[in-house]
């Protein structure tokens, strides 16, 4: 982000407009349609060049169907999208040259090796040979697949394989990637390599959007989190500023006992945990049986508040 300019200015629920830096994905009353069922349905929101935004949401809010959308995969039912100043639909082609994208469900091909996968995806985009070579080799490298890079990816781990997909796209060094769940079933390490990469690709002025169930992951990557729930934007925002709508300042977690344990704000019931959402952690002597787990509240007590069911008087400040 360039100095002096502000990374966003929330203007309504739906619209983010960027201060001295261009828009680059734009969503206008976005919607899809299966028959009579709408799979996404009047989303609006805009995200600015070099901008990382989180798609969060539970399953079957409709995070892939927005991302298929964008990378011209699948057709809107209605409303209009464009990626770099280009429709999505009515210029796909186009589109399909600036963007990069690690699908949801994708595998490398999988009698590659990770060099072979990574060099021919640079050539096909363009590259001359040299240039995919040495980009090839550095996103290996970056992507701790080195040693392996003459192994048939049909051997590796199933970690291993989704590397190989977000090196091709990290060196592919294009104007925007979509990453559709990213690290699912990567470990800690692999995970925090991704992370890497996409600081870096913000860092080079990459424009990602990247969906999650990691809520860690969304805090800890997006520059604005775009919350979806059954095909409807819940809301768009900072992750700090989500988090600031969750009432009081800490979370009782009560396991295992009946009835009211702290004063609180707000309270959730997931199973047999109760959820407090309290001003000041209460003194509390744990009842026979309980578990009681005192901690800041965070975004996923957003998530959990917004998306989940709230029993009493939450409200929205
Ligand atoms: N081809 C299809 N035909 C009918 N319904 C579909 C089709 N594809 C998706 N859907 C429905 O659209 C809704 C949104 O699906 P989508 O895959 O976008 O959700 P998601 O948020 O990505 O979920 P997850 O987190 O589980 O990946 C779901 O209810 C899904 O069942």
């Amino acid at each position: 982000m360039a100095e002096g300019t502000c990374p966003y200015l929330l203007v309504s629920e739906k619209l983010i407009f960027q201060l001295g830096v261009a828009v680059v994905i734009v969503c206008e009353n976005l919607g899809r349609r299966y028959g009579d069922f709408w799979a996404l349905r009047g989303v609006t929101f805009e995200v600015g060049k070099g901008v990382v935004a989180g798609v969060l949401g539970p399953n079957g809010a409709g995070k892939t169907t927005l991302v298929r959308i964008l990378t011209t995969e699948l057709m809107p039912s209605e409303g209009r999208a464009l990626v770099a100043g280009l429709d999505v639909v009515k210029e796909a082609e186009k589109v399909r040259r600036v963007i990069a994208a690690v699908p949801q469900e994708a595998r490398p091909i999988d009698f590659l090796t990770p060099y072979e996968f990574v060099y021919s995806y640079l050539l096909l985009r363009g590259y001359p040979r040299r240039e995919a070579k040495r980009r090839a080799e550095d996103a290996l490298k970056t992507f701790g697949l080195w040693e392996v890079r003459g192994r048939e990816i049909d051997t590796l781990s199933g970690g291993m394989k989704r590397r190989v997909l977000v090196a091709s796209v990290f060196a592919a060094d294009v104007d925007v990637v979509f990453l559709d769940e990213p690290t699912t079933g990567l470990d800690v390490y692999s995970r925090r390599m991704v992370w890497n990469a996409v600081s870096e690709m913000k860092r080079r002025g990459v424009t990602v959007l990247l969906t999650t169930h990691y809520v860690e992951e969304a805090a800890a990557l997006s520059d604005v989190v775009v919350v979806i729930n059954r095909g409807r934007v819940v809301d768009i925002a900072p992750p700090g500023a989500l988090v600031e709508k969750v009432p009081g300042r800490y979370v009782v977690e009560v396991y295992g006992t009946d009835g009211a344990v702290a004063e609180s704000r707000a309270r959730i019931k997931i199973g047999d945990r109760v959820l407090y959402y309290v001003d000041s952690p209460p003194p509390l002597a744990e009842p026979r049986g309980a578990k009681i787990v005192v901690r800041p509240k965070s975004l996923e007590d957003y998530i959990l508040i917004n998306v989940g069911e709230v029993e009493e008087d939450y409200e929205d400040d």
